[in-house]
C-alpha cells in the first residue's frame, strides 16, 4: 500500500495478545518445569541462586489481576523464566533444553502476532 500507517495497539489489544501467548506456552509439551512456581525445598540452591523466580502461573495471576501496564512488561516477566532457567540448569540437560524450545517458540510466536 502506498500509505501504511503503524496500527497502535491500545492497552485491551496488547492483553489480548498477552492472553494467546500465555495460553500457547502453557500448552507448549515442553512447558512442564515452566508451569508452576519452583519448589525451592525441593531444588537445593534454587532460593539463594535465583533472585526473582516466575514461573507461567505467577504470570497468569498478575495478568487476570491486571498487573501488566503492556505487552512489554509482560515479555519481560516470560523472559525472566527463561534467564532463571538458563542460569540454573545446564544448556545440556532437561530443563535446560526445554527452557531453550520454550524461549524460540515464544520469540517466534510473539513477534508473528506483532507483525
Ligand atoms: C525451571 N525449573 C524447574 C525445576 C523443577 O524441578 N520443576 C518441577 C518439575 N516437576 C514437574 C512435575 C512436578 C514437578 C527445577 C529447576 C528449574 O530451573
Amino acid at each position: 500500500p502506498i500509505y501504511c500507517a503503524k496500527k497502535t495497539k491500545t492497552h485491551k489489544d496488547e492483553l489480548g495478545i498477552c492472553r494467546v501467548l500465555l495460553a500457547e506456552l502453557e500448552a507448549h509439551q515442553d512447558a512442564w518445569p515452566f508451569l508452576t512456581p519452583v519448589n525451592h525445598r525441593a531444588v537445593p540452591g534454587y532460593r539463594k541462586v535465583i533472585k526473582k523466580p516466575m514461573d507461567f502461573s505467577t504470570i497468569k495471576e498478575k495478568l487476570t489481576s491486571n498487573q501488566y501496564l503492556n505487552l512489554e512488561t509482560f515479555i519481560i516477566d516470560v523472559n525472566l523464566v527463561f534467564d532463571n532457567c538458563e542460569r540454573f540448569n545446564e544448556d545440556d540437560s532437561e530443563i535446560g533444553r526445554a527452557g531453550h524450545r520454550m524461549r524460540r517458540f515464544f520469540d517466534k510466536r510473539w513477534t508473528e502476532l506483532l507483525q
